[in-house]
């Protein structure tokens, strides 16, 4: 019954093996006689479109990519905008949720607590160990904004590494999605006959560590040039495990340090229009942070560096950042705290404490409000006007996934800041236009997928052994480097999603750069080359779809 009911994959290892089979690539006979690449690109998409609920895109793109994984990258590279919500947040978020439902072949790797003492040999088990160059890594436990899903956060590792491919050109076989199966703590699926994962709470932290350890032993045996992305774990796990593993192996965890390259990039580009229209140097900046966890400190840690790339030192910069959680601001006469939280802790308060939102705007008087909290609509009219109020041109980032996890829309920005906020959401919003000039307002989309491609295909070039905080920063720094004249003057905070080939491309090069400043790089031949040579073997080297 078990057996039947997990996916531990024994007989989809030849399946894998066989996937991604072009229709032309089958013997005479067998396709009709009219198949033409392009006229089935065409078909292949209005069958998509004809499909009406995000769900079923998602679950038709999926066995397009099983069946035919060329035109699938083929039409997902040529259709970024309308893809990535699908194989990407908002909808991957519903794909994961009802993973055990959806659920119909295997596409990663399902380590489960029970396989302690053998990781090893199951990780041997992938078909393609010698072309392993990177794992996205989930334990399940904190899945976009949606909690504890378990095994069925497999998707979310399925969907990171889609981006890789289509985003940075990473070979497809040498992509590994994993979820640890460690149980979960939603009741919800633990009583769901269909649930893929073993049914028990989540283990104890001692026998994770244990587990945590064998795990990345294994990993770096099995695969010793893999590079690991840590993703969705459970706050506490995302600083523990990031901490414990950085210095040796080669890994990043996205949500502490892609979040924070991605936001600091938006921020860097969105502080200078802000800043223009206030006429305040870059240095009085005041940044709210709403939601304390791994997502809001990692992204508060990262724009310290907004502050002393400006000439601030450490103290300065750190007492330009304030945190919300849910009790409120933060500060140190509140009493006990998480440790990830108290490097930010206010020490110049010991009042009584704020909980309410528009009473610690009053009190802190930010120039920027980033949401990472999980929690919808908290950045109500209210808010967004006192932000206006305080601000020629507030700076509101909602960042919280999926879509109706956002603590504001972008329409909702646009109406109560009358049109002048900078804005940027961590899924996509539609475009909206100034109420007062008529212009077309577009929202940034402040997500890490900007980041982990290039930052990981850097990581990978160099054959880095291990990822430094100053390739995180050069990636971030790349990216607000990257907008065209163009994006520029529409006022965007992110390039178009459109070029993420050249983005990754760019970034990867900065990346490389840092690697080799830093001495972590392995490929050190690259060092001779210049930029532009860096940047064309980088291209080089990006897969392509065949046609
Ligand atoms: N845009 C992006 O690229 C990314 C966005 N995220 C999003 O960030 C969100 C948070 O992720 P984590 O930090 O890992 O989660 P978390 O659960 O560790 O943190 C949530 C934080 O929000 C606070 N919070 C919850 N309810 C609140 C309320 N009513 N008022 C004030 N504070 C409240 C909690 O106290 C906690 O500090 C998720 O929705 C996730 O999808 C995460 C990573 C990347
Ligand atoms: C985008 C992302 O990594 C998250 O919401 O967790
Ligand atoms: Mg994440």
């Amino acid at each position: 019954m078990t057996i039947v009911l997990t996916p531990y994959w024994h007989d989809g290892v030849q399946k894998l093996k066989m996937a991604a089979q072009p229709p032309a690539k089958l013997p005479h006979g067998l396709t009709p006689p009219a198949l033409d690449d392009k006229i089935h690109a065409a078909r292949c998409l209005a069958q998509f479109r004809s499909k009406t609920s995000g769900l079923e895109k998602y679950i038709f793109l999926s066995m397009l990519k099983h069946e035919n994984e060329d035109m699938f990258y083929k039409l997902c590279l040529e259709n970024m905008a309308e893809f990535t919500p699908i194989i990407y947040t908002p909808t991957v978020g519903e794909a994961c949720q009802k993973w055990s439902q959806i659920y119909r072949r295997p596409e990663g790797m399902y380590i489960s607590i029970k396989d302690k003492g053998k990781i090893k040999s199951i990780l041997k088990s992938w078909p393609k160990l010698d072309d392993a160059r990177i794992s996205v890594v989930t334990d399940g436990s904190r899945i976009l904004g949606l909690g504890d899903l378990g095994v069925n956060g497999m998707g979310i590792s399925i969907g990171k590494l889609s981006l890789y491919i289509a985003g940075a050109g990473i070979r497809p076989s040498s992509t590994i999605p994993i979820c640890l199966d460690l149980g979960t703590n939603t009741q919800k699926y633990l009583e769901d006959p269909l649930y893929l994962g073993a049914r028990h709470s989540r283990v104890p932290e001692a026998a994770m560590t244990e587990f945590m350890d064998e795990f990345m032993d294994a990993m770096s045996a099995v695969y010793p040039k893999l590079l690991i992305q840590f993703e969705d774990f459970s706050t506490d796990n995302a600083f523990r495990y990031l901490e414990r593993y950085r210095q040796k192996y080669p890994l990043f965890n996205d949500d502490i340090q892609g979040t924070g390259a991605v936001v600091l990039s938006g921020f860097l580009n969105a502080a200078k229009l802000s800043s223009a229209a206030s006429g305040q140097p870059l240095t009085s900046h005041r940044i709210l942070f709403f939601g304390a966890g791994s997502a809001g400190v990692g992204v508060a840690m990262q724009l310290m560096s907004f502050f002393t790339l400006q000439g601030l030192s450490e103290k300065e910069a750190r007492e330009r950042i304030w945190l919300v959680d849910s009790q409120g601001m933060v500060f140190d006469a509140r009493g006990k705290m998480a440790e990830h939280k108290k490097y930010f802790s206010r020490k110049d308060y010991s009042g009584p404490p704020i909980t309410d939102l528009l009473d610690i705007i009053s009190y802190v008087k930010p120039t920027a409000l980033m949401g990472l909290s999980t929690t919808a609509n908290a950045f109500h009219s209210g808010v967004l006007q006192a932000m206006a109020a305080l601000n020629p041109r507030p700076i509101i980032f909602p960042l919280s996934n999926p879509v109706h996890l956002s603590e504001c829309s972008f329409a909702d920005a646009v109406e109560h800041t009358n049109g002048t906020v900078l804005f940027a959401s961590g899924s996509p919003f539609p475009e909206q236009r100034d109420p007062s000039s008529g212009r077309m307002l577009y929202p940034g989309q402040g997500n890490n997928m900007y980041i982990f491609p290039g930052l990981g295909l850097g990581a990978i070039i160099a054959r880095a052994t291990r990822v430094t905080d100053s390739m995180v920063e050069a990636s971030s720094l790349g990216l607000a480097d990257s907008l065209t004249a163009d994006e520029k003057k529409a006022d965007l905070l992110y390039p178009r999603i459109e070029r993420i080939r050249d983005i990754s491309a760019f970034i990867a090069k900065e990346v490389i750069r840092a690697a080799q400043k830093a001495n972590v790089d392995r490929s050190t031949h690259l060092r001779t080359m210049s930029d532009s040579e860096l940047i064309a073997f980088i291209k080089e080297k990006m897969w392509d779809p065949s046609f």
